[in-house]
């Protein structure tokens, strides 16, 4: 038979001992020597809690009995009147000691096996030390909130960020509380009441957002918040004050022009889109795209600082003459835009225009310089010729080049048939620029005549360009062309190293004459050019002749009249060409002294017929001889206008009637003749 109460001990998961009032063992199970491990023998009915205890050496920890107390197991079975436990150690497992006191003065012992529980338990703390230093190291604020708004907890980078006291940091803390506190030390959201009814309640309500709070103190603060599984919600709280700025500032940057801080060219068509996508509300939009006049020639003699200052004081003047709603843009270099909303479109933008054109035409005293420029305006509108910004801008930069080419310092409005025209022309710019390397151009020489001996003395170098599907295009039409693009610096170079190439071949003294644009002075090069030109070719200094008209000296003329001043020191003679037709080439006579005076072939042409010319004639013969200069009558065409510049005393003459400009080959072939008929 068995003894069912041993039944039941032996089938329980825990070691059981009972010992009697006199700490006797009366009653144990096979699990607590399971658990003892006893030598064979040791435990049995009677044994002393003694021996027991000898089997228990180490105690894992105790943990704190119902009296407070930590002692030695044996010594609290004495003493003890509660219930209590302690953790040992029996051969490396963890067993948690249950001592009961029982109603007859014994003790009840129960030892449960807890080595899973106690790795779970010390697993769970080192987690949570890990979870604490995480926390603390964290570069952001943490801080979770319950669904009541309380604080569960919070990092130090949180308290950190709002200067929070400790008190303020504790587990239930109301979020109120801590707002009312940032208030006062100035670091409470700028919208305290948006963000607490709109960010935190979504957050409660389960909405997951990341937003960015602008706080009293400056600061901006990007908050993400997590709803929690049971209410409330977590949130991590970084200071992306710098990150913003740099954000914003990236962000004007690509929208802005860095000298003026104008919109650019970018934010401009960004606007302009704006504008022209709200329409429809029966106002126009008027598009003026604005270029200095002469802003290179700044650039040129007086820097590229000054240039900067000025397009400084450029904008602020532009400015000034805006209205409320206008906006302004630099489009780079010395163009801008402006554009206004306008119910009567021309009248309005012509008042503005005219105002702009007003106010950049008033002096300008930079850093020492009196500087005069202009602004050359061209005005496209809305919807009237076209409701696209590209579309616009283009044709208002169309109207700008025919402001530009009537005169500068004007406005002109758009027209359809001016697109016509311009396109041929920009075509034609397109043309010029390839016709260098495309060796398109080819040197004319027209001769030149000593009026006694009728014979030929020089030649004048004229280009002429043969534009492969417009044929020959005179330089009437590229010329100008050139000198608007600046083109003309690397063609006039061009012509002057190949016509000194090409008379270096010819018969001494024989000349050659070539012409020279006053944008060739401003490349501050050109002494350094002709210096080249004549040591390349071989060509004597003495046989090379420079035409120049007065504009070279009306504008940058101290420059110019040193660079003049330093080619006549090489021995290469300067002329003053169409002498007459300018304002003041008497008093540019006063300033260098020319080597040659050529007159113009409009006082030739009227010789027979005005006697104001033929007087005009005399007189710059006259001028000439008693400075001793060499005086050319150029355009003579017929032999009457021969005898007569003959009888004013003209000593050169160059004209059809000896000859049209030719090519190299034909001027080879006439040196050659007139040789072979001199021999
Ligand atoms: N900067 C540069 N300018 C240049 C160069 N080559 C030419 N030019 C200038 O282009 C203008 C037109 O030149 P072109 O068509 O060659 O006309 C020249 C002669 O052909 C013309 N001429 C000469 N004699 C007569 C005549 O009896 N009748 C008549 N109707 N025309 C005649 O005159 C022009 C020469 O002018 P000028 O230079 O003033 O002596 C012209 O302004 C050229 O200067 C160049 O390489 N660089």
């Amino acid at each position: 038979m068995f003894n069912s109460s041993q039944v039941i001990l032996d089938n329980v998961s825990q070691g059981i001992a009972v010992l009697d009032a006199d700490l006797r063992l009366t009653l144990f199970n096979d699990r607590l020597k399971e658990l003892l491990r006893p030598p064979e023998g040791v435990i049995y009915t009677g044994v002393s809690a003694k021996t027991i205890a000898a089997l228990i050496p180490v105690h894992a920890h105790s943990s704190q009995s119902s009296s407070g107390e930590s002692e030695n197991w044996l010594t609290k079975l004495h003493t003890c009147l509660t219930p209590f436990h302690q953790e040992v150690v029996v051969d490396g497992r963890v067993v948690l000691m249950t001592s009961i006191p029982t109603s007859d003065g014994g003790w009840l012992i129960t030892f449960d096996d807890i080595s899973a529980l106690s790795g779970m338990k010390k697993e769970l703390a080192d987690q949570n030390s890990r979870f604490d230093a995480a926390l603390s190291n964290m570069p952001h604020g943490l801080c979770m909130f319950d669904a009541d708004k309380n604080l569960l907890l919070c990092n130090i980078a949180y308290a950190r960020l709002y200067d929070l006291p400790e008190l303020l940091t504790l587990r239930g803390t109301s979020l109120t509380q801590i707002l009312d506190y940032r208030q006062i030390t100035g670091n409470a959201p700028a919208r305290r009441d948006t963000y607490f009814d709109v960010v935190i309640e979504a957050a409660l309500k389960g909405s997951t957002a990341s937003q960015n709070i602008s706080l009293a103190d400056g600061r901006v603060i990007k908050i993400s918040h997590q709803p929690m599984v049971n209410g409330g919600y977590v949130a991590t709280h970084e200071d992306v004050t710098e990150a913003v700025r740099a954000e914003e500032q990236i962000k004007h940057m690509a929208g802005h022009d860095p000298l003026t801080g104008l919109p650019n060219r970018t934010l401009l068509r960004e606007k302009l889109d704006r504008e022209l996508a709200r329409g429809g509300d029966g106002n126009a939009i008027a598009l003026l795209c604005l270029d200095l006049d002469h802003f290179k020639d700044v650039n040129d003699t007086l820097g590229h600082a000054v240039g900067d200052l000025l397009l400084k004081e450029v904008t602020e003047r532009l400015k000034s003459c805006l209205r409320e709603g206008d906006n302004i843009a630099r489009l780079g270099g010395d163009e801008f835009v402006v554009f206004q909303r306008c119910v009567q479109t021309r009248r309005q933008a012509s008042s503005l225009a005219q105002r702009l054109v007003d106010a950049i035409g008033e002096t300008f005293k930079i850093d020492g310089h009196t500087i005069h420029i202009g602004v050359s305006i061209g005005i496209a509108t809305a919807p009237d010729d076209g409701d696209a910004a590209d579309v616009l801008l283009r044709h208002a930069d169309t109207a700008l080049y025919r402001a530009k080419s009537s005169g500068r310092s004007t406005y002109c409005f758009f027209e359809p048939a001016m697109d016509a025209n311009i396109q041929v022309r920009r075509k034609l710019e397109v043309d010029l620029r390839h016709a260098l390397v495309a060796r398109q151009f080819e040197i004319y020489y027209q001769p030149q005549v000593d009026t006694a001996t009728e014979q030929i003395i020089g030649f004048e170098a004229l280009l002429r360009w043969n534009h492969p599907e417009r044929g020959l295009v005179s330089p009437d039409e590229f010329i100008p062309l050139a000198e608007e693009t600046g083109l003309i610096v690397p063609i006039g170079e061009w012509v002057l190293r190949q016509a000194c190439k090409d008379a270096a071949h010819w018969p001494a003294p024989i000349s050659i004459a070539v012409n020279l644009s006053p944008l060739q002075f401003r490349s501050q090069t050109l002494a350094h050019t002709v210096v080249s030109a004549l040591t390349e070719s071989g060509l004597s200094a003495s046989r090379l002749e420079l035409e120049i008209t007065e504009s070279v000296l009306l504008t940058n003329s101290e420059a110019a009249l040193a660079t003049l001043h330093h080619i006549r020191s090489l021995g290469v003679r300067i002329a003053m060409d169409d002498f007459g037709t300018g304002y003041s080439s008497l008093s540019y006579l006063r300033l260098f002294p020319f080597d040659k005076i050529k007159i113009d072939q409009s006082f030739i042409r009227e010789l027979g017929h005005s006697r104001d010319c033929a007087a005009i004639v005399k007189a710059v013969v006259d001028l000439g001889t008693s400075l001793g200069i060499t005086t050319t009558a150029e355009g003579v065409e017929t032999t009457e206008q021969l005898r007569r510049v003959r009888e004013q005393g003209c000593s050169e003459i160059q004209g059809y009637l000896f000859g049209k400009p030719l090519p190299l080959s034909s001027v080879n072939e006439v040196l050659r003749r007139l040789s072979a008929s001199a021999a």
